[in-house]
């Protein structure tokens, strides 16, 4: 899958190539992590690859191993087994030389207290080795393109979570970096500058990076990744893009009803989603007609509160993959 993403305000790339597109620049293969004392290891047989100027998603909820893996490859924690490779670097033998290549926001954001986010992010593109005006000029960039000049000068003791996070997010790219690996970078941002940053991490892929993206939130993950990696109980469930993870539910309609006492469906249907106030239901595209009339005159008796008939997305591939007691953030 290919996309074409303009950068901010029409100016020039936030970072400059960080290596041929396509190339592997992370390569994980057989990778087992067991931590003492657990029954079951966090990371099991785990191979993946991301490529210069795409962005890989990492897909699964609480629990699922993404954050055991992020600390592998960035060498905070040793593998039981299995090898990592960024740039060819065996990140595994040599984690400093491995974290060179590599900029990670992690999920635990960066305490900047004294600084502002102006500052915070010039420092870091200071500190790795940028040139101070062209580190002043993408610092502008970033905060421009995540809508952050409000904030921009204001103390780090006065800032929320979400523009903290998204000043984590600018301290990561601020510098070119041939990986950049963001953990959950959207957690406690707004919906708007969610958006924003969306599209500034397929800006970091476009200019040349290749981009882990860990995330629980399958919309995010619909929206701007162009390969996926589902992780379920430290395992890789399934791997692709997308469209590829969505293919098999194509002719298949999704019926979401929403309602506290639900009537029984029309014969041969059965929910595959059964969440207090809401069940959803796979309907076959050719009963698509016959059911949305049964909603209908299932909503003017009350018995229903509101209906939705959609094609088949992510969410639920994702579902039927993990399991429909999963959550899913919106
Ligand atoms: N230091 C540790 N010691 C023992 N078990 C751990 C440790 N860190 C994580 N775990 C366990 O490993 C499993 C995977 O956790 P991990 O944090 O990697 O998942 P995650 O997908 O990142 O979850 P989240 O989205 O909640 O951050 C969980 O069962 C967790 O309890």
């Amino acid at each position: 899958m290919s996309r074409t993403h303009s950068s901010p305000a029409g100016g020039a790339p936030l970072l400059q190539p960080a290596g041929a597109t396509g190339e592997p620049v992370l390569a994980i293969e057989h990778l087992v992590k067991q931590y003492r004392g657990k029954a079951a290891p966090a990371n099991d047989d785990v191979s993946l690859t991301a490529h210069a100027g795409r962005v890989l998603g990492v897909l699964g909820h609480n629990g699922a191993g993404k954050t055991t893996m992020v600390n592998q490859i960035v060498g905070l924690l040793r593998p039981t087994s299995g090898t990592i490779h960024v740039s060819g670097v065996d990140a595994v033998a040599h984690p400093a030389r491995a974290r060179e290549i590599v900029a990670v926001q992690a999920q635990a954001n960066v305490p900047i207290t004294g600084l502002t986010p102006r500052k915070a992010v010039e420092l870091v593109g200071r500190i790795r080795g940028g040139e101070p005006r062209a580190v002043r000029r993408r610092t502008d960039q970033l905060l421009q393109a995540l809508d952050l000049g409000p904030w921009a000068d204001t103390p780090a003791e006065k800032i929320s979570g979400g523009v903290a996070r998204l000043t984590a997010f600018c301290m990561t790219v601020v510098q070119p970096a041939a990986l950049v690996i963001l953990d959950e970078p959207t957690n406690d941002v707004d919906p708007a500058r969610r958006r924003l940053l969306w599209d500034a991490i397929r800006d970091t892929a476009a200019a040349g990076a290749a981009v882990l993206l860990v995330t629980h939130n399958v919309r995010e993950a619909e929206r701007t990744v162009d390969d996926l990696v589902v992780l379920d109980s430290g395992r890789v469930l399934a791997a692709g893009s997308p469209a590829d993870l969505t293919t098999h539910l194509r002719g298949e309609l999704f019926l979401e009803l929403d309602g506290r006492d639900l009537p029984a469906l029309p014969p041969g249907l059965r929910a595959s989603v059964t969440r207090p106030a809401q069940s959803v239901v796979p309907v076959p595209a050719a009963r698509g007609a016959e059911v949305v009339a049964w909603a209908q005159t299932a909503v003017e008796r009350g018995e229903v509160e509101r209906f939705a008939l959609t094609p088949a997305s992510l969410e639920d591939a994702y579902l039927e993959l993990v399991g429909a007691g999963s959550e899913v953030a919106a």
